[in-house]
């Protein structure tokens, strides 16, 4: 995760709707699934009135049946009944015939194929997919615990079923986690056993226990996978996918009485049970409380602020950091939500001097030039009032809106190493962190290196410097946005550069 930076131009424009990464395109995708859902329901409704149709034709067919089985033959004589006999079958049943065939749904197909673009690729998958993971690792959360709606020790009213609980053990185990893919494929087994998925959405359970084994063999426990494989009663004498599943089955088999016969079950003891890192313990929460260090109204960074004093409360002197209470409005937060919302583009991070979007940074974001609109026009200004800088010269705002598992891993804001030499020469001296609002679980700041942790908190805003007197980068300000567990976290944060402050910041030995 070392050497991302943020980036400073526009993030390219792409095809990609990276649905996972920020909540409004979240509230988009389920707008579309309120129209299929109504589509479908035109499409059994459609069927219904066909079903109508038939039923009370085949009651009328009845009545006229029952009359004619009595006496076939004293049926037929009857000329009211044999002409109306010849006429139906010379006519009505080819109309039947017609009725019968007409495609049914022909809009609600065309429906399916007008919104196919629209459907999350299986990038958008894998990425949730990776999303849910990050949550389960970074919290240290039960595959089981998460599938039925708890998370992180808070009950949801919701939960998972057999397809939902695969799809994450399958991404598992195609990215070569093992031993996570077989937690959740375990609980997909279970669920299949209690519960039934509708039939079109078929999910074999032989194909779940087939995946099962396989991660056994892959982390080399072979009997364990035998005995699993030898249980299976596979009937294939239903459907070719069976047959295909029953033949691959026995293929796995006769490889492993070979494998077992020359090395047995691996004893797994690679469960190292490492310490989490620091930026674990502070996503966790398990950083030690800090000494309460002071509160204090500041009235003195600039003049305006005797007239308007700031809540500020300091969390660390060295490097030094403070928090701001109550510097935006909750109007001024869902103006600027809403500003950003229409036009938020995936973020990326610097790799080798380009842009590109990045595991490491999974949310989205806009710049807002400094007058593009009264409010962020006002932000700027109390930005200038709360740290005292001069802006001039330093970035745009930038707003974020984190989605599922939404994230940033330990970076630094600071330009070091191989970056652009301007960028060197004018570095991010200060960051201005504005939180848009609470988030329900997760989603702190988290300073691995100095241990402070900070919980998003609608109106606060954090300020720390990124730079040591001397101009160096100051290490110690690495930082993360922990995964959002539930909610959706706003941010804006403004990267103040250096260049421009030589007339405010004193001069130092070093
Ligand atoms: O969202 C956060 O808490 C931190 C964001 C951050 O570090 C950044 O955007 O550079
Ligand atoms: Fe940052």
């Amino acid at each position: 995760i070392d050497h991302m930076r943020n980036v400073l131009s526009e993030p390219e424009q792409s095809g990609e709707q990276y649905y996972s990464m920020s909540t409004p395109g979240l509230v988009s995708l389920l707008e579309l699934e309120f129209k299929f859902i109504s589509n479908m329901n035109d499409y059994a409704n459609a069927l219904e009135q066909k079903l109508q149709v038939l039923r009370s034709a085949l009651n009328a067919m009845d009545v006229e049946r029952a009359k004619a089985q009595l006496d076939k033959m004293q049926y037929v004589s009857n000329p009211i009944n044999s002409f109306s006999l010849i006429r139906r079958l010379h006519r009505d049943w080819k109309k039947w015939q017609v009725y019968m065939e007409q495609p049914l749904g022909k809009e609600q197909m065309a429906f399916f194929e007008q919104h196919r673009h629209n459907l999350p690729t299986d990038k958008d998958m894998s990425a949730v997919a990776d999303a849910i993971h990050r949550i389960q690792t970074t919290y240290f959360l039960e595959a089981s615990d998460m599938a039925s709606g708890l998370l992180n020790g808070k009950q949801y009213n919701t939960s998972w079923n057999a397809l939902d609980i695969y799809t994450v053990g399958k991404n598992l185990y195609n990215t070569g986690k093992y031993k996570d893919a077989i937690k959740w494929l375990i609980e997909a087994i279970e669920w299949l056993k209690r519960h039934q998925l509708p039939a079109p959405l078929g999910l074999q359970m032989t194909t779940v226990q087939l995946d099962y084994a396989q991660s056994l063999i892959q982390l080399e426990q072979y009997s364990d996978a035998l005995e699993l494989l030898q249980s299976l009663h596979i009937d294939e004498s239903s459907d070719p996918e069976m047959l295909g599943l029953k033949n691959k089955t026995d293929e796995i088999i006769r490889n492993l009485y070979q494998l077992v016969s020359t090395s047995p079950n691996t004893i797994n003891n690679n469960s190292t049970t490492s310490s989490p890192s620091s930026y674990l313990l502070g996503c966790r929460g398990k950083f030690p409380a800090h000494p309460k260090l002071y509160c204090k109204y500041n009235k003195t960074t600039t003049p305006f602020l005797r007239l308007a004093p700031l809540k500020m409360e300091v969390l660390s002197l060295d490097p030094y950091m403070t928090l701001y209470h109550d510097v935006i409005s909750l109007r001024e937060a869902t103006e600027i939500k809403e500003l950003a919302t229409p036009i938020l583009r995936p973020t990326t991070v610097d790799r080798n001097g380009s842009n590109v979007v990045s595991k490491v940074r999974t949310a989205k974001g806009v710049w807002f030039a400094d007058d593009y609109k009264e409010v962020i026009q006002r932000i700027n200004e109390r930005i200038a009032d709360m740290t005292g800088f001069n802006l001039t010269n330093s970035e745009k705002i930038q707003v974020i809106s984190y989605g599922v598992g939404g994230h940033y891993g330990v970076h630094g804001d600071y330009f070091e190493g191989q970056a652009d030499s301007n960028l060197l020469h004018d570095n991010r001296i200060a960051t201005v962190l504005f939180y848009l609002n609470d988030v329900e679980q997760g989603g702190a700041t988290v300073f691995p290196r100095i241990k402070r942790h900070v919980l998003p908190r609608l109106g606060d805003a954090l300020l720390w410097y990124n730079l040591l007197p001397s101009g160096e980068p100051d290490l110690r300000t690495r930082h993360a946005a922990c995964p959002v567990i539930v909610g959706s976290k706003w941010i804006f944060t403004k990267w103040i550069r250096v260049k421009e402050q030589f007339r405010i910041r004193p001069c130092h030995r070093d």
